[in-house]
């Protein structure tokens, strides 16, 4: 009997070949089992040699010619079978040079080959298209060399098996009498475009994400904003605005409080509605902090360059922001509180002992209809040669030069004006002695009867018609002020009516 490791040496070898069932026998066998075996012998060599006719040249192969010439007539299918193979072979690889890439084992499949290479170069995207390149794929020409070497592995058996497995099983597309439809590049982009806008029926609409938020989406998921949270939201800031209006008018008003009447009244004011003074603090900050420059910091930075050893006297401090800003020892003066520095009391009169104070200030305080109060008072309580400082809204001066002629016969004279600032003016003065003019009571006698209407004031505004009429201390009776004294603009007089 053969013994199984001869056979597996004597084997031929061939990478690629893997278990080739026939396989040269060795003489010795064929002597001890006659001529049948003999024969059995020759037909095996002649299958085997059928079998390996398509193999590679390089492979080896143990048959002569004439055995060739005679196992061809004994197995004379498998021989035409193997030979109408390389033919189809042939045939196609002539078509496939012609069509580029190799092909497949079948007329069919070079068709379908055809037809894939044509809708791959359309590219179409569709599922039936997705489909046809699979089969492409599935049907995609392999390497030649592997093509060979799966058909030799496989022997004869194989061979029909190859035959019938490996050829493409005709799909209802290659088996239909009609080729399949290839489209034009235009009537492929129309098909692309119909696609496109099918499915974009049903998609949600790219919108951004602010028109989201904004349109009212009924069809969405999100929950919708109470409307009772929107209304609340802008009720409160209708709320807002319009106590914010509301402020402005108060402070409005309050302000017009302060410029057209006594000191007294404004101090009443306050003593009876705290609040209002808050509110009035509230309405000047808000107003003058839109200014370039505030005249409090002006102020603050003028005594910042004196020594810090000089007391200061603030008329009307507010929130004592200047005391805040120099070191100096400040007194503090106002008709209401904002800061524990500041001494409650009408400016007109102060507690503090007479000529006890360096500087004496008043930025944006001169107001009410006794201003000349407040100017004697600091008269008093500054020591001689001693600085008062005085900043004004710019708007309130119809003629600078009436204002100083009247400051200086309270006892003062001009150190410096400054007139560039845009929203106020700012003047320094320096103590020269004790007022000249009227009498207190003269005066409060002048200011009654003003308020009875005693005498006309035509065009001059409050403030500096009540410091005329104070400085016109010379009239005895009913006086025209005019000249250089009292005329302003050339046209306005004031018609005093002086008792004393
Ligand atoms: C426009 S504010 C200026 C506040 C501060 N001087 C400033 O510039 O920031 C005027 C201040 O003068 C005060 N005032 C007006 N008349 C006054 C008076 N007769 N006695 C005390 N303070 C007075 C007001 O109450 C107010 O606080």
């Amino acid at each position: 009997m053969f013994e199984e490791p001869e056979w597996a040496e004597a084997a031929p070898v061939a990478a690629g070949l893997g278990p080739v069932t026939s396989r040269p026998l060795p003489a010795a066998a064929s002597q001890n089992k006659g001529s049948k075996c003999h024969q059995l012998l020759a037909t095996l060599r002649t299958l085997e040699a059928a079998s390996l006719s398509q193999n590679p040249p390089s492979l080896p192969s143990s048959d002569s010619e004439e055995e060739e010439v005679k196992r061809k007539k004994k197995c004379p299918k498998k021989a035409s079978f193997a030979s109408a193979s390389a033919e189809v072979g042939k045939k196609r690889k002539k078509k496939c040079q012609k069509q580029g890439p190799p092909c497949s084992d079948s007329e069919e499949e070079v068709e379908r080959k055809k037809t894939c290479r044509k809708q791959a170069l359309l590219g179409s995207n569709s599922a039936e298209e997705e489909k046809r390149k699979r089969k492409c794929q599935k049907h995609a020409p392999l390497n030649p060399a592997q093509h060979l070497d799966d058909a030799d592995q496989t022997g004869p058996k194989a061979w029909k098996n190859s035959a019938t497995n490996d050829l493409p099983k005709p799909s209802p597309e290659s088996t239909s009498p009609k080729p399949p439809h290839t489209l034009s590049r235009k009537q492929w982009r129309n098909r692309q475009k119909n696609k496109r806008r099918h499915k974009n029926k049903f998609r949600s609409p790219e919108v951004p994400d602010q028109a989201l938020a904004e349109a009212p989406t009924e069809k969405t998921e999100v929950p919708p904003v109470p409307r009772t949270e929107n209304h609340e939201a802008r009720a409160g800031a209708l709320r807002a605005r319009m106590a914010q209006r509301l402020d402005g008018a108060r402070f409005r008003y309050l302000n017009e409080q302060l410029y057209s009447r006594p000191s007294s009244a404004a101090q009443r004011l306050f003593q009876e509605d705290p609040e209002a003074f808050i509110l009035y603090h509230r309405g000047f900050q808000s107003q003058v902090k839109k200014w370039p420059l505030q005249p409090v910091d002006r102020i603050a930075k003028d005594l910042r360059q004196r020594p810090a050893s000089l007391v200061v006297a603030d008329f009307g401090c507010g929130d004592c922001r200047l005391a805040s800003s120099i070191r100096n020892p400040v007194h503090c003066f106002d008709l209401a509180s904002l800061d524990p520095r500041v001494t409650v009391c009408d400016m007109a009169q102060v507690p503090l002992e007479d000529e006890s104070v360096d500087v004496a200030v008043f930025c944006l305080s001169l107001m009410g209809t006794n201003i000349r109060d407040f100017l004697e008072e600091a008269n008093r309580v500054l020591k001689p040669g001693g600085l008062l400082k005085v900043a004004e809204v710019s708007s309130r001066f119809e003629d600078v030069w009436t204002f100083l002629r009247a400051v200086t016969k309270l006892g003062f004279k001009v150190v410096s004006k400054d007139l560039t600032n845009s929203h106020f003016f700012l003047f320094d003065f320096q103590k020269t002695g004790p007022p000249q003019l009227l009498t207190r009571s003269g005066q409060m006698q002048i200011l009654q009867q003003e308020e009875k209407g005693g005498f006309r004031i035509p065009v001059l505004p409050r403030l500096w018609a009540g410091l005329v009429l104070a400085l016109d201390s010379s009239a005895q009776q009913e006086t025209e002020v005019g000249g250089t004294e009292g005329r302003v603009d050339g046209a306005v007089y004031v018609r005093v009516m002086w008792l004393h």
